[in-house]
This record gives C-alpha cells, structure tokens and sequence, in this order.
C-alpha cells in the first residue's frame, strides 16, 4: 500500500517513481507531437535551438523533456524502435550522474544515446566509453545515424589511429571508445612538446557502457606508458663504460650536494664519444641524464659508505643504500631518479626497475578528472557500495521491459572436474539433440579447447572461439541462437554482444546458457546468464562446478569440505545436498573481498600520488600554453642559490665553506665571471643567497638579451624536458617507497600517511632539481648559442 504512494505505473505495467513517471509522459506526448509534425530535417533544427539554449545557461534537467523527445523520434525514425519507458528511465538516471543497472539485452546501447545528446549540445564533447574496440566501432556506426539525424557529429577512436586521426576524432559532439584509449590519450597528451599536440580537448561528461566491467573488474590494473627502449639494461652498461674514461679535468664534483657537473672539456669529450652533436638539445636529455648518474655513481657514491653490495643466498647480488644517520642497510629502498641503477651499473650487477614508466594512473583516478561519470551494465548491484566509496555514484535498478522468464537452474557440484566434465558433455549432447541452441562458457582458452575436443569425440558439431579476435568472436556469439547451434566461449567473451534467436528457436525454450565453472566474481557469472532470456525471450542457464576448480580448490570453506569427506556421497555424481552450494558463493564472495582490498590499496596509494600528478601537469600545461618562461626561470635563481647555500650552512652555520658555495652555484651557472659577495648585514644563507642571485641575474639578463628570440625556444624546452626527466624518475621512485612502505612495518604508523609525507618531500626536492636543472640547461644552450658573450 505505501509503496503505491511513492510508485506508479507506466503504460508498460512497469512501477516507477512518480517523479520519472511524470517526465516519461512529458517526453511521450512531446515525442507523439513531434512525430507527425516534424520532419527529418527540422530535427536538426530543433536541436540546434536546445543547444543555445543550453549554452546561455538554461538548466539541462529543464530540457530535458524536449531533448529526449527528439531522441526517440530519431531512434524510431533511424532504427524503426520505439524506446521503451524503462529505457527513458536509464536514459534520465544516466544523465543525473547514476549508474542504471539495465538487465541484459535491455537495449543500453541506445538508450546511451539520450543523455550523450543532451550533454554533447552543450559542446564539450561527450566520451561513451566501450570494453572493446569492436562495441565502440559497432556502436559509433549504429547510433552514429541517430546522432546525424539530430545534427550531431560522431567519432569514434581505436587503437593504431595518429595523433592527427585522433585529434579529428576528439573535435566531434560524440566520440566512441574504450577506457583504455581515452586514459592513454590523457596520459600521452601530458608528455607531447606543445599544445598544438594535444589530441583531447578536456574531459567533461563519460558515459561507461559495461560500467562495473571497467570501474571495477580492469581497477586492479593501472595504465602505464613506459619509456622507449634504449633506457634498458645494456644503455646503461653501456654509458658506465664509456663514463669511466673521463678524466679529472672533464668533471667538477660538488660534494656537499653529491653531485658532478660536465666542464666544458667534459662535455665536448662526451659528445664525442657518444657521437651526438650537442648533449644539452632537448632530444640528449635522456643521454644527458644518464650520463650524470653515471658520473655521480662514479664519482661521488662509494661502495660500502653510501651503500653495499649484499649477496642474497641464491647467488643474485643487490645494490643496498646505507642509512647515513644509522649505519644500517636500508633494505627495499632505492636511490632516486635513476642513481640506483647507475650504480647497479657500475658495480656489474643485475640492474633492476626497467622499463622506465613515463605516466601512469589509475582507472580510477583517470574517471575522477571528469565532470561527470556515468554508466549503465546488467550486474551493479553486488558492487554498489565499492561505487559509491571510490566514484561517489549511486546504482538505480531499472526495472525490465518484460519481465525475465529465463530459468536459472540450480548449480551442479561436483566431486573432481573429470565428473563434472562427463556431465557437462552428456547434458549438451542431450540439449543438442533436442535442437535447443547452447552456448558454453569455460574459465579459460585452455578449458574451451578441452570441451571441444571432448564434444568433437563424442561427435556433437559445434563451434570454438579461440579469443584471439574479438570481433570475429562477437559475430560468431551473435550467432549462437541459431537452431541447434553449439558455441563454446570463455565466460568473459560475448560480452555487450547482442544474441538474436532464430525463429522457432523460442519454442524449444531459447537460448541454454551452460557454465562449466564459476568465475570468481558472481557479475561475471550473470553476464554469462544474460546473454540468454534477453527482452523477455526464453531461456535457461546453469552453472557446473567442481571442487577441484581453481577458485573452490582455494576458497571452498574448509567445514563443508571436512562435511563432505564424511558424507559418503557417491564421487561421480553431482552432490546432492542444497547446503554445500552456499560453499560456492562463500568462495566468491572471499575473493571478491580481496580483490576488492586490493583495489582499495592501489587507489589509495594512486590518490596521494594523484595530487603530485596534477599539480605537475597544470605546471607543464601552462608552460606549454604561455610559450614564454623567461620571467618564470628568472625568478626562480634566488630560490636554486638558496637551496645550494643552505646546504652548506646546515650543519654549522660558522664552519661554512665559502670556495664549496662558489663551486656549487658555478656548477649551476657555469660562467667564468668573478662573483662577489657584499653583504650588508651578518653572513647568513639569506645575505649569501640575495647577493649572488642579484649577480647571476643580471648576467643571466646580459646572456638571454645577446642571444635574441631564439631564447624563448631554449627556454621553454630546456623546462619542459627537466620536467619530464624529473617526473618519470619521481614516479619510479614512489614505486619503490610504495614496496618500501609495504615491506616494513612503521611500528604502528599508517603506511599511507608514511608514503604521503615521503612523497610530499621527494616532490619537494623535485621541483628543487627541476628549477636547477632547467636553469643549468638553459645557461649552457645559451652559452652554445653565443660562446664568446659568456665566457
Ligand atoms: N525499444 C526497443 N525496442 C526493440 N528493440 C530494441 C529496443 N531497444 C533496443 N533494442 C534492441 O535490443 C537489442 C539489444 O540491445 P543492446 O545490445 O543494446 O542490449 P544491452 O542491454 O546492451 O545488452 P548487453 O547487456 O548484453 O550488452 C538490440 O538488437 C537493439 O537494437
């Protein structure tokens, strides 16, 4: 009775909210209205006029009604359907931000297509994102006439296509893809040298089709861009080799920072053996830094002071740094920005941590950078409360258009695989012969090879999918509701795939899905149901297990095993009492709570590093908008002479070491010029600081002005390749303090706030090294430019 208060019915006997019900019927009179007085090109027109409105600030949700309208005129007038009121449904909870759990073959694909139209007129560009190239080209083709119809432009973009191809792609109002190339993209365009690269144009509104497939089931596994070959293992032997036949007067060392500098004999010398014209372009500054970990690791880093070689009792040998304050191997930690490896290097041993990574980032924090997610599956449910605590979204049930008569058989559990195999034939045989088409679902390629070849002995015709091709897999699904058809496929194929019965099919009882296992996450397995008791056809489904599977060999409660081993039950036979069922979905649920922990941990490590990420890539794209970072590079001398000077005064501000500074700064700004020290008041690193940057800027001033526009090119590059170097370093260096921080236990400290003040301070001494070394770069390009101005 109270529900009826809050409810109501729709046409199609279906409850739903009152307030929905309401605007349903506002889109389906406008919808009939507009269907015999609008003709196809007036849609256009139409949209047109919503889209200014939208954009001289009039709410969406307000036109919402009229836009809707227009979409299910296109869809009926394109595809010859008529969108159904549960469909509406989705489509309005989708475009409030909600992910609309929509059952399987409930038609999600197009009803995408209402709240993409509505966001996309306002003309940022909307991202429907698919789990697989072949949906995303499938679905831009389909729905790309809807979208034209209402005077909308379609992209759609695929592994292999040029930036130029991309960037095309990206201008239109809807743009199909998959998660991963949207989150490449992201990450590609945050290493490109200038604006003018860049292929996206903002993140703004996602739709994620098969939502809880990506934001949770793909969540474990960030995306990684890594670095080119050529920093691998043999480079940098390679460099270590050739850096020991330098000579004292090619480098100047800077002991109180550990640091080694090229003089101008030193850099001519290495240009020469590594045969490149000048070391400090910005396509050497790889080399470049390669070369100065070597130097340092050379040089300044001594065995058995600053760290030790340990022989672990496999006979493998690790490079481990000594803690100065303590003495003691700090085992698991790394050196920064690629000394480790250098020093690997240097001693002959294994180098570890290759590749490189360029960028990475989470699924997770690559969705947050949106303005709006949303996404629509069959199976959100189970994971509605990991939705909510990591992407802030609420899952809406939408109820089905008819209601489902598939029959989900009760699982049949089995004592060894062997049994459960032997039925798993026997029954498909028995199906087959009936004409019922089967599709069957294995855990893995191996396992569908194995039923194939058991149903090709017991001569029952079929088909395999070898999961190598996923369109070529998706047409042959699509297929799999032919009379008599037999289509073996892993549990995870098929998915989004629509599977269409033929005629006559529906009378033997439609699709049989069969499961031979269950999958670790019960979603998967009703994926796997789905495909069959589509849009209120008939069907049925049941899963087989064994205890021998993999997930139940490691999860099945210990209890109902010691239960079982006394049961006496007969060993070939399915077992036969309800109770030991439960053991199955106990065991799914204990790995889901894994992976779900695991999950969790990534994302909270991600999120600290999340914030640097930002940071660091509003830094580079506004260096990359403002074009001129001369004033920027100016100001920041002070802050690098003060960061070298306070090195010297940080033990004992009487004992400071005046040739030590000079030395320092010189490697910093190398120029011949004497430098004088004025002071006014006492000597402190401030009076030090004021006096010498006021010196070097005015010569750097003198420089910059001889060398004319070109310096804005060598600024700017100079920074940007700093930057780069410095981040890709930054991020393999969290990396070991997250093992670092995972390996030791900080007495009772939160290993997150542990890895979160760690960072914050490497961050710190990064953008220290990124400001020095841009600065150092620029003064030596600039000396190139004009050597006889500076030195
Ligand atoms: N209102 C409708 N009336 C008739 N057919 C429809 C309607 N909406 C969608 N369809 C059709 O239903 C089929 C299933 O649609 P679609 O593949 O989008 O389903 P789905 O919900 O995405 O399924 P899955 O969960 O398997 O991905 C398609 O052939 C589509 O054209």
């Amino acid at each position: 009775m109270l529900a009826r208060l809050f409810k109501n019915i729709t046409r199609n006997q279906v409850e739903l909210p009152v307030d929905i019900v309401s605007i349903i019927s506002e889109i389906n009179n406008l919808y009939l209205a507009m269907e015999e007085r609008l003709a196809n090109e007036e849609l256009q027109h139409r949209s047109k006029e919503l889209s200014e409105q939208i954009r001289s600030g009039t709410a969406g949700e307000f036109l919402l009604p009229e836009a809707y309208a227009l979409v299910k005129l296109a869809c009926r007038r394109v595809l010859g359907i008529v969108v159904h009121d549960v469909q509406l449904y989705g489509a309005i909870m989708l475009y409030r931000g909600h992910i609309a759990e929509m059952k399987t073959g409930e038609g999600k694909t197009v009803t995408a297509v209402f709240p993409a139209f509505l966001q996309a007129l306002e003309g940022h560009g909307v991202h429907i994102a698919t789990v697989n190239e072949y949906l995303a080209e499938r679905d831009s083709r389909k729905m790309g006439d809807i979208f034209r119809m209402l005077g909308l432009t379609v992209g759609c973009i695929i592994a292999g296509m040029s930036p130029a191809v991309r960037k095309a792609e990206y201008l239109q109002d809807v743009i199909y893809s998959t998660h991963v190339e949207l989150g490449f993209d992201y990450l590609r365009d945050h290493l490109v040298l200038s604006t003018g690269e860049k292929v996206q144009r903002g993140l703004y509104d996602i739709i994620i089709d098969e939502v809880d497939s990506i934001l949770i089931d793909e969540a474990r596994t960030p995306l990684i861009i890594s670095a080119p070959p050529g920093s691998g293992q043999q480079y940098l032997f390679f460099i270590d080799e050739k850096i020991k036949k330098l000579s004292e007067s090619h480098v100047q060392i800077v002991e109180s920072h550990k640091h080694v500098v090229l003089t101008e004999e030193g850099m001519d010398y290495c240009e020469n053996l590594f045969s490149v014209d000048n070391l400090t372009k910005q396509e050497h500054s790889e080399l470049y830094h390669y070369i100065v970990q070597a130097l340092r690791a050379n040089y300044v880093f001594k065995r058995d002071v600053d760290y030790v070689i340990i022989r672990h009792d496999d006979g493998s040998e690790e490079a481990v740094i000594i803690d100065p304050s303590t003495g003691r191997p700090m085992l698991g930690r790394r050196f920064m920005e690629g000394l480790h490896q250098a020093i690997e290097a240097k001693e002959g041993i294994l180098v570890q941590g290759q590749p490189k990574t360029l960028a990475t980032i989470t699924l997770q924090n690559f969705f947050a950078m949106y303005a709006q997610i949303c996404g629509m599956t069959g199976t959100a449910m189970e994971s509605k409360d990991e939705l909510r605590d990591i992407y802030g979204i609420d899952v809406v049930r939408i109820p089905t258009h008819r209601p489902v008569i598939r029959k989900d058989l009760r699982d049949l559990l089995f004592f060894t695989e062997e049994a459960k195999f032997n039925r798993v034939i026997n029954d498909i045989r028995r199906i087959h012969e009936t004409g019922q088409p089967v599709l069957v679902g294995t855990a893995d390629i191996k396992r569908s090879e194995y039923v194939s070849s058991m149903l090709t002995v017991a001569g029952i015709p079929h088909r395999l999918l070898n999961a190598k091709h996923i369109d070529e897999e998706a047409k042959i699904i699509e297929q799999a509701g032919a009379y008599g058809a037999v289509t073996i496929a892993t549990n995870m194929a098929g998915r989004g795939v629509d599977i269409k019965l033929e005629p006559g099919v529906k009378e033997l009882g439609g699709l049989y899905v069969l499961g031979t296992s269950r999958h670790e996450s019960s979603r998967i397995d009703n994926q796997l149901r789905g495909r069959s008791g589509r849009q209120g056809d008939p069907g049925y489904s049941r899963f087989y297990a064994s205890l021998e599977d993999e997930m139940l060999w490691q999860y099945y409660p210990e209890r109902l095993l010691d239960e079982l081993e006394n049961a006496n039950f007969d060993l070939l036979e399915p077992i036969p009492r309800k109770r030991f069922f439960k053991g199955i979905s106990d065991a799914q649920k204990q790995v889901e709570s894994q992976h779900f922990f695991m999950r969790k941990q990534l994302l909270a490590f991600d999120c600290v590093l999340n914030l640097q990420r930002l940071a660091m890539y509003s830094i580079r794209d506004a260096l990359l908008e403002t074009g001129e970072v001369h004033a920027k590079l100016t100001d920041s001398i002070p802050d690098v002479i003060l960061n070298i000077v306070q090195g010297f005064f940080s033990n004992s501000a009487e004992s400071f070491n005046f040739a030590g500074i000079m030395a320092a700064v010189r490697s910093v700004f190398p120029d011949r010029r004497p430098l004088k020290l004025e002071f006014q008041d006492e000597v402190t690193a401030d009076t030090i600081t004021v006096s010498l940057a006021s010196q070097i800027s005015l010569i750097f001033e003198e420089i910059t002005e001889l060398c004319g526009e070109s310096v804005h090119q060598v600024e700017r590059q100079a920074m940007i390749s700093a930057l780069d170097l410095h981040w890709m370093n930054f991020i393999e260096a969290v990396e070991e303090v997250k093992k670092g921080v995972g390996l030791q236990a900080y007495g009772n400290m939160d290993p997150y706030i542990q890895f979160e003040k760690e960072i914050s301070t490497m961050f710190e001494e990064m953008m220290h090294a990124i400001r020095q070394d841009s600065l150092r770069n620029v003064w030596l390009q600039l000396q190139r430019l004009r050597p006889n101005v500076a030195c």
